[in-house]
């Protein structure tokens, strides 16, 4: 979504959201266990934004670094080599307070120790983790600056993202510190860990979490074996819908009141709430509408911009609404999904879902919280159906209207 921080894999420019929470997410895990969010009367949808200028910066991680969710279809997804990563240990976390780290052990790390806000690294310490910034350890490059994979001296793996230095505007100089607070209090298991970060003159850098299942957009072009099925994509839906819930619930407790404005895009293309075009501001109904565009993406397997598509194709969002308010919404579905009754009847609320979140006033959008709730309902009715035995289309009736057998 918009911010500075991201820890997004996309390896390509246009996919990940980047509008607020996304930023550290790393969607999944717990997926099918989740529950929905719980009810809430504190914080009810108030409209205000809720994202400080921190806050703001988590956003946009969602989308890329993320684990498959917990279905068949992850087992062959999911890397095996369990001392890669803490994100693929969704068990570890679900079942013990403690974190493990990328070696497979609970933090030995003293940084744990030392709170939230105060993790603070050496320019030596980064330097030793990525061998003086070697190109061989760069991983990625996104609009924070340079993403390098490194290690810790206990073993961890992490992302380190060295931001370039018009990232934060030198007129706002608590923008960084800020971000660093907040992300330091963020814990959710579908959101990457933050570790800590460097500021040291114009050096600004973020250590977290480092993720090695590949970034969703991999998965959604079966980059790693196998497209997601359609059950993954919902429990990965779901799974974004709760983080980013969190993290607004995090950021409604944060928020002074003030209002946000941001002059500085740091979202990606195609993900971006057109309102902050016109009041360039964001809010957490800036989220919703990339939440929209990620439905529209997970369901129709395509990124949200399709240069190469004819034109009335190319802007995916708008291609995939025209389809479903057309009554045509199947022929939106991804090609590698196997059509069938119930994936039909999902594909419907799910676009009818996301046609609500790309509304074009903020107004009109959703809160997250009622978005997962939706999808949670969606699921419910998806797996039941399942149960029923609800056969499979062929391809060829993919055009046709569905009726159930
Ligand atoms: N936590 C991480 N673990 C592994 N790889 C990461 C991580 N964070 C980022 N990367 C890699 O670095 C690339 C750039 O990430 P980054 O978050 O800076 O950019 P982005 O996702 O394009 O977002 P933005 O442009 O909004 O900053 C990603 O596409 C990914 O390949």
């Amino acid at each position: 979504m918009t911010s500075s921080t991201s820890s997004s894999r996309s390896r390509n420019p246009s996919s990940g959201p980047r509008s607020t929470p996304d930023r550290f997410a790393n969607s999944s895990s717990f997926s099918s266990n989740s529950a929905p969010p719980e009810s809430d009367s504190r914080k009810p949808d108030s409209g205000r934004n809720p994202l400080t200028v921190a806050v703001r910066s988590i956003a946009g991680a969602f989308i890329s670094c993320f684990t498959p969710p917990e279905t068949a279809e992850r087992k062959n997804l999911i890397v095996s080599n369990e001392s890669r990563t803490p994100s693929v240990s969704s068990e570890v976390s679900r079942t013990t307070s403690g974190r493990r780290g990328s070696n497979g052990g609970i933090y030995s790390n003293a940084r744990k120790e030392s709170g939230p806000g105060n993790m603070k690294f050496t320019m030596d310490e980064i330097l030793k983790a990525t061998r003086n910034f070697s190109p061989a350890f760069k991983v990625g490059q996104g609009g924070f600056g340079t993403v390098y994979k490194g290690r810790l001296d206990d073993g961890s793996l992490v992302a380190i993202k060295r931001a370039k230095s018009c990232v934060y505007d030198k007129h706002l100089g608590a923008e960084f510190q800020s971000e660093v607070t907040t992300l330091a209090q963020v814990e959710h298991l579908n959101l990457v860990k933050f570790y800590g970060y460097l500021e040291q003159g114009d050096e600004r850098i973020l250590v977290v979490e480092y993720v090695t299942n590949g970034t969703l957009r991999e998965h959604l072009d079966g980059v790693h074996g196998k497209e997601l099925d359609f059950a993954a994509r919902l429990d990965i839906a779901i799974d974004i819908a709760h983080a980013i819930t969190y993290l607004h619930m995090l950021a409604a407790d944060m928020d002074s009141g003030a209002t946000h404005v941001s002059t500085q895009v740091k979202g990606t293309a195609g993900y971006l709430d057109p309102e902050y075009l016109r009041t360039y501001q964001l809010t957490e109904k800036s989220d919703v509408y990339s939440f929209g565009v990620l439905l529209v993406e997970l369901v129709t397997g395509r990124r949200p911009i399709e240069s190469k598509r004819e034109h009335k194709e190319r802007i995916t969002p708008r291609w995939a609404m025209k389809k479903f308010t057309d009554g045509d919404a199947i022929s939106a579905l991804d090609p590698c999904l196997e059509p069938a009754a119930r994936t039909n009847l999902a594909l419907e609320k799910i676009l009818e879902l996301a046609l609500q979140c790309l509304a074009p006033r903020r107004q009109s959008r959703p809160s997250m919280r009622s978005c997962g709730e939706v999808l949670w309902s969606i699921r419910k009715d998806y797996r039941e159906q399942s149960a029923l035995g609800f056969r499979s289309l062929s391809s060829s009736q993919r055009s046709v209207s569905v009726k159930e057998e």
